[in-house]
């Protein structure tokens, strides 16, 4: 061996401190998974080394790297440790540096601030978060971790050695084999594990699917090894052979969670192309669901070798959240992205892959309602954007849909377009929909008053997604979809002849105060009108209707407002008729604004200049306070007609 080399100190992120200690204390009843996850570490490993082998040159394997690939675990009783090597790809010292003892993963933050203090809850969500390598400090007080990148020299080999409390060393060192090698010292009172029984059992129970060989020296005195799980691909195995333990064990090795999967499938294909799919849903989103960069969860294998992680030719990103393995027998070991990107296997395989989801996903909602619901929580928005990605299986995506509507019971979506229809009112021909920033604004809406007086639902729809969604799906079932905030209110056969008569009545009545309140409010508004659309309420703000991808647009950036809004009225309110007789043009004007300005509010939208808003305001107020504004006696009648009305 070359000279001794100087050892080198770094500290943890400050993160992975925080995080180690959480994981320590949330995770101590269930330490034997720290097994799970450094075999698990070990077999991705191994894969990307084969991945490697096939793409770079120079990683032929020579000398002590020419055995067989796999994971060896044993352990010393006299000096308390437990050993996991594994002859994979290893790391060089910068990529220990970046991966071992830093958190470089998106989601990071998101993940600590969802952080809550209360351990059963932050253990759930350390699980999501993924707890990996730092599982090693459950079990273990200090941690050596020897690694050789595979292409590098024997010399350029790394020990990286920490007592998880905050800091760790490294030093240079020589490794004739390529891979990693882990020790784990255990601490005081963990002996139980330096057991071949105990840690055989363990790795039959979490690891028995890992496609390699997991091999432990011989027990007792007897010279040899053996190998301990069946290491065989899970997915090659005959459907009967599987339990649902190892289906939710492998789910949990190739999505990285802790929790078990909400569902799977698991399906065969033979035909043109032969390719198995197992894939699940999981329970839980990922921290990182929402990020440009989310991790798609699909891994490619070619005849059991694992190839590569989807970047989204296998799964489409309204899909991004399955997790799982595609295995072709069709495509060639060396396949890269560039050939995926243009292959008639993978696009075949793609669209059945999806159809297939889209099948589990119905038959999920109809057999298993809660666990939809659950489903729906976590990545219904994700979903949701499959309307506008996926023309092909819009219909099927449709009906997967759930909803808030004004007649749910609670704030949970459980309306289906479905249930929608099924329940529509007689003469209804239209599916209505409001789209609000909140779901305390949705529901408060004045746009929605006929609707309630009429009783026809109305999907309240709260994400920034579903102005998406609803561009996209222009109508179900030959039912077209309306905005309750869009356009003129029309409620056709639905509405009688009388209501149409005593509509337009009004709208001849008032059609001076319109032109009055329009003049008043000049470019505000593109227009004013009267409107059957309101019973409690004096004003409201619509779209106009060529209007919709602008307004779609402005509200996305969050202003709230449609570019072309539209004050109705209504002629019904007391309010509104007291306006009428408005002599005083000045006070006209300011009750034009202040109207103007609370349907921004119920809109749920921001009001441009709030200062002067509370000025007009104010200044009404005071008129009626003074009781010196002309006619005050009748105002303060007029507006305690309007109050009651309000109620
Ligand atoms: N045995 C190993 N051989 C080579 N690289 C490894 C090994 N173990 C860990 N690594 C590297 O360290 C990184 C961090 O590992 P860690 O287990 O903390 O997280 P992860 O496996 O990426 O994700 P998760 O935390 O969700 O399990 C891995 O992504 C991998 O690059």
């Amino acid at each position: 061996m070359s000279a001794p080399t100087q050892q080198e100190r770094f500290s943890f992120q400050a993160e992975v401190v925080q995080l180690l200690d959480l994981m320590i204390h949330s995770l101590y009843s269930n330490k034997e998974i720290f097994l799970r996850e450094l075999i698990s570490n070990a077999s991705d490993a191994i894969d990307r080394l084969r991945f490697a082998q096939l793409t770079e040159p120079g990683l032929e394997e020579e000398g002590a790297d020419k055995e067989e690939l796999r994971i060896h675990v044993s352990f010393d009783k006299d000096a308390r440790t437990i050993t996991i090597t594994d002859n994979g790809i290893g790391m060089s010292r910068q990529e220990v540096m970046d991966n071992i003892g830093t958190i470089a993963k998106s989601g990071t933050r998101e993940f600590f601030q969802a952080l809550t203090g209360d351990q059963r809850k932050d253990a759930t969500l350390i699980g999501q978060f993924g707890v990996g390598f730092y599982s090693s400090f459950i079990v273990a007080d200090r941690v050596t971790l020897t690694t050789r990148r595979a292409g590098l020299p024997a010399e350029e080999a790394v020990r990286w050695e920490s007592d998880g409390r905050g800091e760790y060393a490294l030093e240079a060192v020589e490794r004739a084999q390529r891979g990693t090698e882990l020790v784990l010292h255990l601490r005081e009172g963990e002996d139980d594990l330096l057991n071949h029984h105990r840690l055989r059992t363990i790795i039959q129970k979490y690891s028995d699917h890992i496609s390699l060989p997991i091999v432990m020296p011989q027990e007792g005195d007897e010279a040899g090894e053996e190998t301990v799980n069946r290491a065989s691909a899970l997915w090659a195995r005959p459907k009967n052979e599987i339990s649902d333990a190892d289906y939710n064990e492998f789910y949990k090795h190739v999505a990285h969670d802790f929790a078990d999967p909400l569902a799977h499938l698991h399906s065969k294909m033979e035909g043109t192309y032969e390719y198995t799919l197992l894939l699940f849903i999981p329970a839980t989103a990922p921290f990182d669901l929402w990020m440009p960069e989310a991790r798609h969860g699909v891994k490619l294998h070619v005849q059991r070798v694992f190839i590569m992680d989807d970047t989204g030719q296998l799964m489409p990103n309204y899909l991004r959240f399955v997790r799982g393995v595609i295995d072709s027998a069709d495509l060639p070991l060396n396949v890269s992205r560039e050939i995926l990107q243009s292959s008639r296997v993978v696009d075949n395989i793609r669209s059945s892959a999806v159809k297939k989801v889209l099948r589990l996903l119905k038959d999920l909602a109809e057999k298993e309602p809660e666990k939809y619901a659950t489903f729906w929580r976590e990545f219904g928005d994700v979903l949701k954007e499959g309307v506008a990605e996926d023309y092909s299986n819009r219909d099927e995506i449709a009906k997967l849909l759930r909803f808030t509507t004004t007649k749910s019971a609670t704030d949970e979506p459980d309306t289906s377009l479905g249930d929608y229809v099924e329940r529509m009112k007689e003469g209804q021909d239209k599916i209505y929909y409001l789209l609000a920033p909140t779901p305390a604004a949705a529901k408060s809406s004045p746009h929605l008053e006929i609707f309630r007086k009429k009783g026809i639902e109305v999907l309240l729809l709260g994400q920034a997604i579903d102005n998406w969604l609803v561009t996209s799906l222009p109508d179900f079932e030959g039912k077209r979809l309306q905005s309750v905030a869009q356009g003129v209110s029309d409620l056709g056969a639905m509405e009688d002849e009388a209501e149409k008569e005593a509509g337009e009545k009004a709208g001849t009545e008032l059609s001076g105060l319109v032109e009055r309140l329009k003049e008043a409010l000049g470019d505000k508004v593109s227009d004013v009108r009267t409107t059957n659309r309101l019973t409690t309420s004096p004003a409201c703000i619509v779209a106009d209707e060529p209007d919709i991808e602008m307004n779609l647009m402005r509200r996305m950036r969050g202003s709230g407002m449609p570019s072309r809004p539209i004050l109705e009225i209504n002629p019904e309110h007391t309010l509104v008729r007291r306006l009428d007789g408005e002599t005083d043009e000045q006070r006209l004007s300011d009750w034009a604004h202040v109207l103007y300005n609370q349907s921004v509010l119920t809109l749920g939208a921001r009001i441009d200049d709030p200062a002067e808003f509370v000025e007009r305001l104010n200044g009404l107020l005071m008129t009626l306070a003074d009781g010196t504004g002309e006619g005050a006696q009748e105002t303060e009648k007029a507006d305690a007609e309007a109050g009651s009305g309000e109620e």
